[in-house]
């Protein structure tokens, strides 16, 4: 297994992959097209926020399996096109948050007390007491726009410092910011309330330019901004207008809507603003707890399958990925069934989880059966990750419930697979610890191992046909090397799985068609 690291990491993280055996590749600094080249034959990719992650970078990934963000934002990796290509997608959140938490903290301070004009000045051998005069912050009200992990600990710092906090939030319940002593309030009551604001956010669609002139003209005259989230919240044409007009009384940013972050940009030249080169995770802590997460996750992922904080994938520890092992086995069989059989286009699929396997996280065992189901149907190539992104995108409904009794067994799954006219329904349980058999065909009771080439052959149960089907096959020189027949007496009908040693020819299929009693047979492969 290999892993490239492009962005700097703590070399804690380097450590453990390659205590791990995997090679480890730091290559810092590359440009798009050396970073295409050195993506080959990789596995592995570890990045921080300077690594773009572009649809054209992963398509040049021919081994690429996951990508590790040392830290929090996801915004420079673009996910659908990993979720196309079944890249996993993790990031390391927690690791930098006191971290950015304290920074933002900082830049409440620094703006308010004009410390890096004051240290500029003296730096030029001035002493310039007067002109910095600055404020206080307790007794000021902080507005905090999303109240996540960063923005409750700032919203803690912020108390301890005797200010008072409210905040704008869509996604959190109320009774959470109440424990955290923060007044929740929609955005317009908190740009009117606060002296300060201060965005904790993620940068997406509906984040995009989220505080822009209509936004600075709801706020009090005189208020500070502050972003130690994501550039592109602010909209920082906007954000000079505000602060060059008096509006704002000053604005402290650590990210900017493009970075590197040159002299062009305007805002630069603004004496009531002040900036970081985004360093809000740039603590030796945070650094060294994002590199070790991340090599945690990624040695977890390569080496055994484990997932942790992934943003496109159910997460699954080592622990459980054992006991779900054998389940995921059988569901995948039974979506290769179910898709070998169905005629038509796939509308609904329900999952029915039934005794012991439904105290488990199933999610993985619905994906795996989904990703063979749709394998057949669908040109690209169907993975864990985006099986449930393509049946949504097909509009197939997919429902999954639960039940503590399986009728005679220990475990049961049911997969019902709807299409057209037709619903077929598959039961599979696991015999002893690991052993998959097939129980249920629609109306047909059986126990068959789902393996190998199979023979799906609906008969009409009467003495000679189960004779003639073995003659046909035996005198092609197939051998048969198990065989399941159900019987259904209200029909007169038998089904019948054949697993057989080699590959049945279209001719010998078409043989076995033309035999007296014999209604279909049709080829498996499981
Ligand atoms: N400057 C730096 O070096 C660092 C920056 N970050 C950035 O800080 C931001 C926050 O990170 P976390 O707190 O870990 O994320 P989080 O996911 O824990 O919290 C984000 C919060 O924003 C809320 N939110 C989402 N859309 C919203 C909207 N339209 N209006 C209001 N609230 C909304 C969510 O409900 C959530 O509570 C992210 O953008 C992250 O990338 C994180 C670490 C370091
Ligand atoms: O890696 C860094 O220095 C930035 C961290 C960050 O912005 C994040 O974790 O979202």
């Amino acid at each position: 297994m290999k892993v490239l690291v492009t962005d700097p990491i703590a070399n804690e993280g380097i450590e453990i992959l390659r205590d791990a055996g995997i090679e480890v590749e730091e290559k810092l600094g590359l440009s798009p097209e050396e970073l295409r080249q050195a993506i080959k034959g990789v596995h592995g990719l570890i990045i921080r926020s300077n690594t773009k992650v572009t649809a054209d970078l992963v398509e040049a990934a021919d081994e690429l399996k996951v990508v590790g963000r040392a830290g929090t934002g996801l915004d420079n990796v673009d996910i659908p096109a990993c979720n196309k290509h079944g890249i996993v997608v993790m990031n390391t959140p927690g690791g930098n948050t006191n971290s950015a938490a304290e920074h933002t903290i900082a830049m409440i301070l620094a703006v308010s007390r004009h410390i890096p004009q004051a240290t500029a000045s003296m730096k030029e051998g001035k002493w310039e007491k007067k002109k910095f005069l600055g404020q206080e912050v307790a007794g000021k009200t902080l507005g905090i726009i999303g109240i996540g992990r960063i923005g409750s600990i700032v919203a803690q710092l912020a108390q301890g410092l005797k200010m008072k906090v409210v905040a704008f939030d869509p996604h959190i319940r109320p009774d959470l910011a109440e424990r955290m002593g923060v007044e929740l309030m929609d955005l317009d009551g908190v740009l009117a309330r606060a002296d300060y604001i201060s965005v904790h956010t993620p940068l997406t669609p509906e984040t995009k330019w989220l505080l822009n002139k209509d936004l600075f003209d709801k706020m009090k005259d005189g208020a500070i901004v502050v972003n130690c989230a994501r550039g592109g919240i602010i909209n920082e044409e906007d954000l000079y207008e505000a602060l060059k007009s008096g509006k704002l009384k000053a604005a402290a940013l650590d990210v900017f809507e493009k970075e590197p972050t040159t002299l062009e940009n305007k805002l630069l030249s603004l004496e009531n603003f002040i900036c970081t080169p985004h360093l809000g995770a740039s603590t030796k802590e945070a650094q060294e707890n994002v590199a070790v997460a991340v090599a945690r996750q990624i040695r977890d992922y390569l080496l055994n399958g484990e997932v942790r904080n992934a943003v496109n994938v159910p997460s699954v520890t080592g622990e459980a990925l054992a006991q779900l092992a054998p389940y995921i086995g059988l569901g995948e069989k039974i979506g290769a069934f179910q898709a070998q059989i169905l005629e038509g286009p796939i509308e609904e699929v329900e999952v029915i989880y039934q005794g012991d396997v439904a105290e488990l996280d199933t999610k993985p065992v619905t994906i795996a059966m989904l990703k063979e189901l749709l394998a057949p149907a669908v040109r690209e190539d169907v993975n864990s990750v985006n099986a449930p992104i393509i049946a949504e995108e097909r509009g197939i409904k997919v429902t999954e419930s639960k039940s503590s009794t399986a009728e005679d067994f220990t475990n049961l799954i049911t997969v019902k697979v709807k299409g057209g006219s037709e619903e077929n329904i598959i039961s599979g349980t696991i015999f002893g610890k690991k052993e998959p058999r097939l129980v249920r065909l629609n109306d047909f009771r059986l126990e068959a191992v789902p393996e190998g080439h199979m023979l799906l052959i609906y008969n009409e149960d009467r003495p000679g046909v189960i004779g003639r089907i073995g003659m046909t096959l035996g005198s092609a020189g197939i051998n048969i090397a198990r065989m399941q027949v159900g019987q259904d007496p209200s029909h007169k009908r038998n089904v019948i799985l054949l697993t057989t040693n080699e590959v049945v020819s279209k001719e010998v299929l078409d043989n076995l068609l033309a035999q007296e009693g014999v209604t279909q047979a049709r080829l498996l492969e499981l």
